[in-house]
């Protein structure tokens, strides 16, 4: 079978041997081999229970990204605390694809008053040889226009992420959250990690490159419909403040994560947004 469900856990096999994990906690996907390698981090101090979000792999950030002082919905918001529902597999020529949905009515009372809104996502996930996308819908059934932030929070796996860096990024405005949201352009061709890093990059290409070592490997992210990219590495302190990371974990991921979160997306009622990426390795 190309798709299994076993534990809130479904695992997608492809013919070529790539494979991916999603949790049904989050539609957090937890693992994706290809090419015989791990690609996404996961902290060896991940809470997996479903009391707290996970800590690595590809947590789905909605409704708000970050906090916001006027909704009461805990940092990121509720899509990666809640469990989706799993709608089934697709296989077509080349692919596994899976879904996963959530509703307003699975949320809990205070996340619905917090957010009041009537929708519907849709989340799906499709594994190639060498590529895994992941990709959203949200249907705005409410009879108002929502607002949302939404993106992808993805962590790659790297050995040093002292030898990584991100191309794609030159010339963008950036809002830098370790300088208290102080904005600036980016200046480099090539951005890399040598402390702690939380930048906002607004309006960014739709094609990245993630070189993850100094010997030629690359993670190439094409996003479609979102428009930020984020690029996170807690360092040395924030590392040692978090329960669910080990203090010396950080040298082993970055999080280039593409978005929609420097402006609210707003959906009219009855409409859909879709957005999501494609990794593929090189
Ligand atoms: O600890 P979390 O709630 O998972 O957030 C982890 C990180 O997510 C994003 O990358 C934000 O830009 C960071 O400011 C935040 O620290």
């Amino acid at each position: 079978m190309p798709a299994q469900e076993e534990n809130k856990v479904v695992t997608l096999t492809h013919a070529s041997g790539s494979s991916v994990k999603v949790s049904l906690f989050g539609a957090t996907v937890i693992s994706w081999i290809a090419k015989d390698e791990e690609r996404l981090f996961v902290s060896q101090n991940a809470i997996l229970d479903g009391s707290k979000a996970i800590r690595g792999g590809i947590p789905l950030v909605f409704p708000i990204f970050g906090t916001k002082s006027h909704i009461a919905l805990p940092q990121h918001g509720f899509a990666r605390n809640s469990y989706w529902d799993y709608l089934g597999v697709l296989t077509d020529n080349d692919e596994v694809k899976v879904r996963f949905g959530l509703k307003d009515n699975q949320l809990t009372k205070e996340q619905r008053q917090a957010w009041s809104h009537s929708f519907r996502l849709t989340y799906t996930v499709t594994l190639t040889a060498t590529s895994l996308k992941t990709f959203l819908t949200v249907k705005n059934e409410d009879s108002d226009t929502m607002e949302f932030n939404t993106l992808l929070h993805t962590y790659f796996r790297v050995k040093d992420v002292a030898q990584v860096s991100v191309l794609g990024l030159k010339s963008l405005t950036f809002a830098d959250k370790v300088a208290n949201g102080e904005t600036s352009i980016e200046s480099r061709d090539a951005v890399t990690v040598a402390g702690e890093v939380d930048r906002v990059y607004q309006n960014a290409p739709d094609h990245l490159q993630v070189n993850t070592d100094n010997q030629g490997h690359q993670i190439l992210i094409h996003k479609e419909g979102m428009k930020d990219t984020v690029v996170w590495n807690p360092w040395i302190e924030k590392a040692k403040g978090m329960g669910d990371f080990g203090d010396e974990e950080y040298h082993n991921m970055i999080c280039v994560e593409v978005g929609s979160v420097a402006q609210w997306v707003q959906l009219k009622s009855g409409q859909t947004w879709q957005g999501g990426q494609t990794l593929a390795v090189v």
